[in-house]
Formats: structure tokens, sequence, C-alpha cells
């Protein structure tokens, strides 16, 4: 499980979260939703044990993230746009990131992540600098399987990508999370949140202010509650 347990973030004058609390269990896609400022990268930065909060604790498997780097080994980062090495290939790029976590495997299981992640078959041996941003990300996905990521953190991961890409990185999420996987997302995009989150939460000036589960919402109600809310 990932808990927030009363966040609070103060950057100089500004209170970038203010008691923010909410949980991600394995198998479950929380969307955390918010305009600009709102606090959605901070809060991801901090399970990332980028930045030590102020107050309170964020917890990996009930290991708190500041005072233990052990729990990072359980999480991998999608971020906007994945950073990779554009003269390697996709497959030599999963080699070098899931070496590099301590992970050694054959191109068969190599290939195998990929597919996992939906990346074309003829695309692996391809240089990353041909890739779109769509195909970059799953081998950001592949990375985190490579990885044995329990829980993955993503920011604005849909950002940037064709209605095709979105449809197909909301199906590999899905799948992830039917493999137990607990996906921890930011977004300003509320599509895209309905669509693939199983619970969202709307923050408004590092708070989170609406929790509610996408099961007994729809996307009508969603976007007018975001809308009162922000
Ligand atoms: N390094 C920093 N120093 C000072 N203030 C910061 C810093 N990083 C973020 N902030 C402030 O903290 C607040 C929350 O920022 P944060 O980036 O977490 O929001 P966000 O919801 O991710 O926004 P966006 O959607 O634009 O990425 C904002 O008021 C921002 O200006």
């Amino acid at each position: 499980m990932l808990q927030a347990n009363k966040l609070s973030m103060r950057y100089n004058d500004t209170l970038a979260l203010k008691d923010l609390s909410f949980s991600v269990a394995p198998g479950e896609i929380f969307c955390l939703l918010g305009q600009n400022g709102a606090g959605k990268t901070t809060t991801i930065n901090i399970f990332l044990g980028l930045l030590k909060p102020t107050s309170g604790e964020a917890l990996i498997d009930n290991i708190s993230v500041t005072k233990h780097k052990t729990a990072r080994s359980l999480i991998a980062y999608i971020p906007e746009i994945v950073q990779l090495y554009g003269n390697l290939s996709g497959i030599e790029n999963l080699e070098f990131f899931s070496k590099l976590a301590g992970f050694s495997y054959s191109k068969k299981e190599l290939s195998g992540y990929l597919n996992q992640a939906n990346l074309q078959e003829e695309a692996h041996h391809k240089k990353l600098a041909e890739y779109s941003k769509g195909m970059r990300q799953k081998v950001g996905i592949a990375i985190a399987l490579a990885k044995n990521a329990t829980y993955i953190l993503m920011d604005e991961p849909t950002s940037g990508l064709d209605p095709k890409a979105s449809v197909e990185f909301a199906k590999v999420c899905k799948d992830l999370s039917a493999n137990g996987v607990g996906i921890l997302m930011a977004t300003h995009d509320i599509f895209n949140a309905v669509n693939i989150g199983s619970k969202i939460g709307i923050m408004r000036e590092g708070a989170l202010v609406h929790t509610a589960d996408t099961s007994k919402i729809t996307a009508q109600e969603l976007q007018d509650l975001y809308i009162k809310t922000i």
C-alpha cells in the first residue's frame, strides 16, 4: 500500500501540501487531479524520495520513504517524457536500465517485457531517436515491469499523447493493475483520469478536497465536480 499520512510541504513562503492523506492499494489506480500548482508533483516527488516533507509521512508497504531508502526499490516512475538513450534501441535501453536496477535478463525476457508493455515487435530494435512519445512511455512501462515494481508513480503520463496512444496507454495501465500493480498518477486530464482510474482525488491548493470511486461516478459528474472544486 502507498500511504500519504498527513503530508505537509513548505517551500519558503509557499505551503504546497496541507495535511494530505490518501492510500493506494496494490491493483488500484489512483488519479490525482488538480490545477497547476495544486501540489501533485510535490506529492509524487515525496514518494520518490526526492523531497522530504515538512511534516507527515509517505509510506510504501509500511516503510517510510524518508527513513529507509529500500522502500524505493518497490516503485518505478514514469515522467511526462521518459528519458532514454536516443542512440540505443528500445531493447538496449531496457537492458541498460534493468541492469542498473540490478536485474539481468535474456533478450527473450527483455522482448517479453516490451510486448507486455504493448510495444510492437518491429520497434524493439529501432533506435529511440525514432520513437514517438507513446512508444517511449511503453519502454518506461517495460522498465517498471522489469524492475518488478509493486507500485508505479506517473506524472502527467497522457499529456501530448494522441487519442490512439491514450487508449493504448489506458489498456496497459489496466493490465498492470489487473496484475496487482498499484498506480499513483498525477494528471490534469479528466477524460483519462475517469477512463483509467479506479479512484480519483481532486486536489486544490495542496489539499485533497474530494475523492471518488470511478465505478460510482460518471465522466460528466466528475467534470462538474472538478469545475466546481477548482
Ligand atoms: N522548488 C520549489 N520552490 C518553491 N516553490 C515550489 C517549488 N516546487 C513547487 N513549488 C510550489 O509549490 C506549489 C505546488 O507545486 P507542484 O509542482 O507540486 O504542483 P502541481 O500540481 O504538480 O502543478 P503542475 O500541474 O503545474 O505540475 C506551487 O505553488 C509551486 O509554485
